[in-house]
């Protein structure tokens, strides 16, 4: 596969290489906020604060759905009464049980970890909402349990198409427990910063002023670490790791600040952060990526300005990205939209199909013999 940075302004390539539609996918990021808030009405979620604050709450998912915790416990702040955290895997962990408020999220709706788990917390009494696939076996769950269950239908089943329509009724259920500040008219304006970076990184935008194909080309070819510098960021930084790997079929090393400082950054003295002047073509090479907030406190600029200037003074090439918009939920999509684009560009420009995952298929077929 080779790198065609022309491909990124060939309009006919942007829809022909995209059959499946990951980057209108992706540009309805605004639209899946405002759907989200819907079906997070419709289905009742606020139900949740009749029966109290729980003692914690619990996210389960993995992969993209998982991100869905991350971003709830980012919205709910390090200020949070009660622990907001999340499980994945096999084993739910022990702790939790009949006080807690567990939430499953699953696009399909039939993941086998996700779904495992969610039966385990309802055997243990847990109070339960589902989030995922209509008509799915974990709304019969959901059902079987008499618990809340919001319907959201991914585009083409893909739960990375769908992260804002999963993730949002999480919000809304949590607001309606006191624990997470997002004002009602939140929704709409962290919608509109997206319908605006949907607009900045239209296809038909050329490379040199859309941020999404820039970010893309930053990433081509390199050898991408990508570091959050603070708590907001962090996650965002997680969404782009998973995007790479699953649009663009690209690995990427996955950092947090002020922890990435302590070991990753030994990495800038390493041989793939050398770079031969003489050398008529570069090989793959390490570039640094820095998600950044627009709140951030003095410790932590301190560290992420001083970990850019070292990187930077040993040539490690560094690409910053920052936060827009005021409140969290703001600053967090924008930041996750440009992610989403970027990636899409970036499988476009190698003539990748961003949307089929087939060796994540073929490893779950194979598990599941
Ligand atoms: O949301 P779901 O359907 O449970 O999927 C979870 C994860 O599994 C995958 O579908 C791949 O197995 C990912 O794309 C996704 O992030």
């Amino acid at each position: 596969m080779i790198w065609e940075p022309e491909l990124l302004d060939d309009q006919a390539h942007l829809v022909a290489a995209d059959p499946s539609g990951m980057l209108p996918a992706v540009a309805s990021a605004a639209a899946q906020v405002r759907t989200g808030r819907r079906l997070a009405a419709e289905a009742g979620v606020g139900v949740v604060a009749t029966e109290g604050r729980p003692r914690a709450i619990v996210t389960l998912g993995m992969g993209v759905s998982g991100v869905s915790g991350e971003i709830l416990r980012a919205i709910c702040g390090n200020g949070a009464p009660i622990p907001v955290t999340t499980a994945s895997g096999h084993r739910l962990p022990g702790w939790i049980g009949a006080n807690d408020l567990v939430f499953a999220v699953s696009a399909s709706g039939a993941t086998e970890e996700t779904l495992g788990l969610a039966w385990e917390a309802a055997r243990r009494g847990c109070r339960l909402v589902g989030v995922g696939r209509p008509g799915s076996p974990l709304q019969a769950l959901c059902t079987q349990r008499g618990a809340s269950f919001v319907p959201v239908d991914a585009a083409q089943g893909h739960a990375r198409a769908a992260l804002w329509a999963l993730t949002v009724p999480l919000i809304v259920a949590a607001s309606s427990l006191g624990l997470a500040d997002v004002p009602e008219p939140v929704y709409e304006s962290t919608a509109t910063l997206l319908e605006d970076l949907a607009h900045r990184c239209r296809p038909s935008s050329d490379t040199f002023i859309n941020p999404g194909k820039t970010l893309a080309m930053e990433l081509a070819e390199s050898v991408p670490m990508v570091w959050g510098s603070s708590a907001l960021p962090i996650v965002a930084a997680h969404r782009l790791v998973h995007q790479l790997n699953e649009n663009a079929k690209y690995p990427a090393i996955f950092g947090e600040l002020p922890e990435a400082a302590h070991n990753q950054v030994a990495a800038f003295d390493g041989p793939l952060a050398e770079r031969d002047i003489f050398a008529d073509t570069q090989g793959r090479q390490l570039r640094l990526f820095v998600l950044r907030d627009t709140d951030e406190d003095e410790r932590e600029t301190r560290t992420r300005g001083t970990t850019v200037r070292l990187a930077e003074t040993r040539d490690v090439r560094v690409s910053e990205l920052m936060a827009e918009g005021r409140h969290p939920l703001e600053r967090l999509a924008t930041l996750i939209g440009l992610a989403d684009f970027a990636s899409v560009y970036l499988a476009l420009g190698y003539g990748i199909d961003p949307t089929p995952v087939s060796a994540v298929r073929e490893l779950k077929a194979r598990i599941a013999r």
